[in-house]
């Protein structure tokens, strides 16, 4: 079941750069032709994004320019949901000037990174795109975005059971439909003893953060974007293996029924309210979650491992949305509701996955 994802050795990369091994989707290097993929700067915390499209290129250095000077409150919020920028380099790849974006790596710190690439929207193909592109997109993973909205091009996973690295490339994805999607998901959490419910709630905080942004702004509409789920196998296995300790349950993964959030129920948000109208409710309404994370109600194994003070550490879990090389202006005042379909998919799942802990 595990595919390989080929790694390139590429020679005459910038000095102190290596190809991104961690890397799970998009474009990559390719034996034998001029296709670049992501580096890695080897002596920082950043990844380094060719930029080899001269248009998605351009579209996405400006994307992240703007959120560097910007001033206004709901591009700030979203500069907080994707990687921090750190301008562009100009490197001469195999004697071709290349511009990179700098990017701070998600996984960086991690000793077991688990990276999944959710692409998001039924819809992968922007307003410029040639009646061929259409028809190449909406063939691909199509059971799965026209059910949910979602695909998944790449992902890997430490399996702490055996402590092997599995890597999971588009060809997996692409025959996906919506009850694989979801399998693939707790394959991709480590869930074969049930799930954790710390990395459940983790993720979902910051999946609703995001569908809270999209619901609430009119800039963008982002297609063929992806958001990147990452968390460190490493951590997980210490949570696992104190909740046993602490809680000596068999199974540490699966805590007690008592903190459920009581309100999972995101069809009551706002739908097209603008932003200023609608931030207050959101607050509230992921503020929930927060108190969830932080205070669970019962004196479950959970609670236990609060009050000791020792994982209350977020860092070793991200989820950022990734991928502008097809974020468009919008050029009404009308919601981006490609990308809310798929978010809100995601994040039902998540809230599934949540009950399921309990
Ligand atoms: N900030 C980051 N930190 C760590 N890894 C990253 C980061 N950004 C991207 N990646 C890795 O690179 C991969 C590709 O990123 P991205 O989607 O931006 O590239 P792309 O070539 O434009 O993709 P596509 O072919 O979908 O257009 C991601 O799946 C992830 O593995
Ligand atoms: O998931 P797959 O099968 O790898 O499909 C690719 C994916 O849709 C990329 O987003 C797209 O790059 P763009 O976002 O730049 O269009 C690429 O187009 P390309 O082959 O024209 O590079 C596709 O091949």
């Amino acid at each position: 079941m595990t595919t390989k994802i080929s790694q390139v050795p590429v020679n005459n990369l910038p000095s102190g750069t290596i190809p991104l091994e961690n890397q799970v989707a998009g474009h990559t290097f390719q034996e034998g032709t001029d296709a670049l993929g992501m580096l890695k700067d080897e002596s920082d915390d950043i990844v380094l994004k060719p930029l080899t499209k001269p248009i998605c290129g351009e579209r996405e250095k400006s994307f992240y320019e703007l959120l560097q000077t910007t001033k206004n409150p709901c591009l700030l919020a979203l500069k907080r949901l994707v990687p921090e920028y750190r301008g562009v380099v100009t490197a001469d790849v195999n004697g071709k000037e290349v511009e990179f974006l700098k990017l701070v790596d998600l996984t960086h710190g991690m000793r077991k990174p688990c990276i999944m690439d959710i692409k998001v929207g039924k819809r992968t193909w922007d307003p410029l795109a040639t009646k061929e592109k259409i028809l190449v997109e909406e063939e691909k993973y199509a059971a799965c975005k026209k059910t949910i909205g979602l695909c998944i091009p790449g992902f890997q996973v430490y399996d702490i059971e055996t402590g092997k690295l599995h890597r999971f490339s588009k060809d997996y994805g692409k025959k996906l439909n919506e009850t694989t999607f979801r399998d693939t998901l707790r394959l991709f959490l480590n869930a074969k003893s049930g799930l954790c419910r710390k990395l459940v709630i983790q993720i979902l905080l910051e999946l609703k953060s995001i569908q809270k942004w999209i619901r609430m702004q009119a800039y963008y509409k982002l297609y063929s974007s992806s958001i990147l789920l990452v968390y460190d196998a490493e951590k997980l296995e210490t949570i696992l293996h104190d909740n046993k300790l602490n809680c000596n349950i068999g199974n540490g993964s699966i805590l007690s029924h008592a903190d459920i959030p009581s309100d999972l129920n995101t069809s009551t948000m706002p739908q097209d309210l603008p932003y200023e109208n609608t931030k207050s409710w959101c607050d509230e309404n992921t503020k929930d979650y927060e108190q969830t994370l932080l205070h669970p109600k019962s004196d479950s194994c959970a609670n236990k491992l609060i009050v000791n003070g020792r994982t209350d550490d977020r860092s070793w879990t991200h989820v950022k949305m990734i991928d502008f090389a097809h974020a468009f202006s919008s050029d009404d005042d009308s919601l981006d509701t490609n990308y809310m379909f798929g978010i809100d998919s995601l994040v039902r799942i998540f809230e599934g996955f949540l009950k399921e802990c309990g």
